[in-house]
C-alpha cells in the first residue's frame, strides 16, 4: 500500500519527511488553508516521491503556473471541478490527475463514472466544514459499493489510532482498488508541520499489515 503525506509547507520538515520516502507528498495551493504553501520553496526530492499539488477550484492557468514552477507530477482537484475541466487539464498538462470527493453517509459513488476517462486516481475524503484537512474519517465500508476499477486514495482523519480499522478495511473487498493511504492533520505538530516520528511509526506498522 502506498502512502501520501499531504499538507507539507516548510523546507526543513519537507526534507525530514522526504527522508522517509513517502510515495507522494502533497502541497496545498489553496489560499484559505492553514497549510497554504504560499511562496515557500519546495526542495529537490528523491525521484521516487511524487509531488502533488492540491487545488480547490483553481483556474487552468493557475494550475499550469504551479505545475511548472514546482515541477509537480500530480494534480489533486479538491473542489467542484467537472469532468470537462479534468479533460482540459489532461489535454494541456503532462501530469497525473487525482479527483477528490467529499464523502458523507449518503454519497453516491456513481458520480465517479463521468470522471473515469480523464483522471488517474480518485481520492475519497470526509465531507466537513473545510474543503480538506478536516481530520475526521468517513465510514469506509461505504466503499463496498465503489463502482469503478480506478485506483483510489483513502483519506480523511487517518491517524496512528486508525491502524486496527485500517487492517480490517484492507482485508475487506472495499479495499480492492485502494492504491494509497493519505495522511495529514492527524500527524501534525502544528498545521503544515508533520511529526516525523509518528509518520515513521505509521510506515513501519503499515508494512506489517
Ligand atoms: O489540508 C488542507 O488544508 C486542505 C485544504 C483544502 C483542500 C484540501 C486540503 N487537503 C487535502 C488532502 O489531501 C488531505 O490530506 C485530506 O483532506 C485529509 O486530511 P485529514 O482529514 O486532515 O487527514
Amino acid at each position: 500500500m502506498k502512502v501520501k503525506v499531504c499538507g507539507m509547507k516548510y523546507m526543513d520538515n519537507i526534507l525530514q519527511v522526504g527522508a522517509l520516502q513517502p510515495d507522494y507528498m502533497g502541497f496545498i495551493f489553496y489560499k484559505n488553508s492553514t497549510r497554504y504553501i504560499a511562496n515557500e520553496l519546495i526542495p529537490a526530492l528523491s525521484q521516487n516521491i511524487n509531488k502533488v499539488g492540491v487545488f480547490v477550484d483553481a483556474s487552468l492557468k493557475d494550475i499550469e503556473i504551479a505545475v511548472h514552477k514546482y515541477h509537480l507530477q500530480v494534480v489533486q482537484l479538491h473542489g467542484e471541478e467537472t469532468p470537462s475541466f479534468c479533460k482540459s487539464l489532461q489535454k494541456s498538462l503532462n501530469v497525473k490527475i487525482i479527483k477528490a470527493f467529499p464523502v458523507n453517509d449518503y454519497f453516491d459513488f456513481s458520480i465517479v463514472r463521468d470522471f473515469e476517462p480523464y483522471v488517474s486516481f480518485f481520492l475519497f475524503d470526509t465531507q466537513g466544514k473545510l474543503p480538506g484537512g478536516n481530520g475526521y474519517s468517513f465510514n469506509w465500508s461505504l466503499l463496498e459499493s465503489y463502482p469503478s476499477n480506478k485506483p483510489f486514495f483513502l483519506s480523511g482523519g487517518i491517524s496512528l489510532d486508525s491502524i486496527e480499522s485500517l487492517k480490517k478495511f484492507m482485508y475487506s473487498s472495499a479495499a480492492k482498488h485502494c492504491h494509497a493511504i493519505d495522511l495529514n492533520s492527524r500527524f501534525e505538530v502544528i498545521p503544515g508541520v508533520k511529526d516525523v516520528e509518528k509518520l515513521k511509526a505509521f510506515q513501519q506498522i503499515l508494512q506489517t499489515l
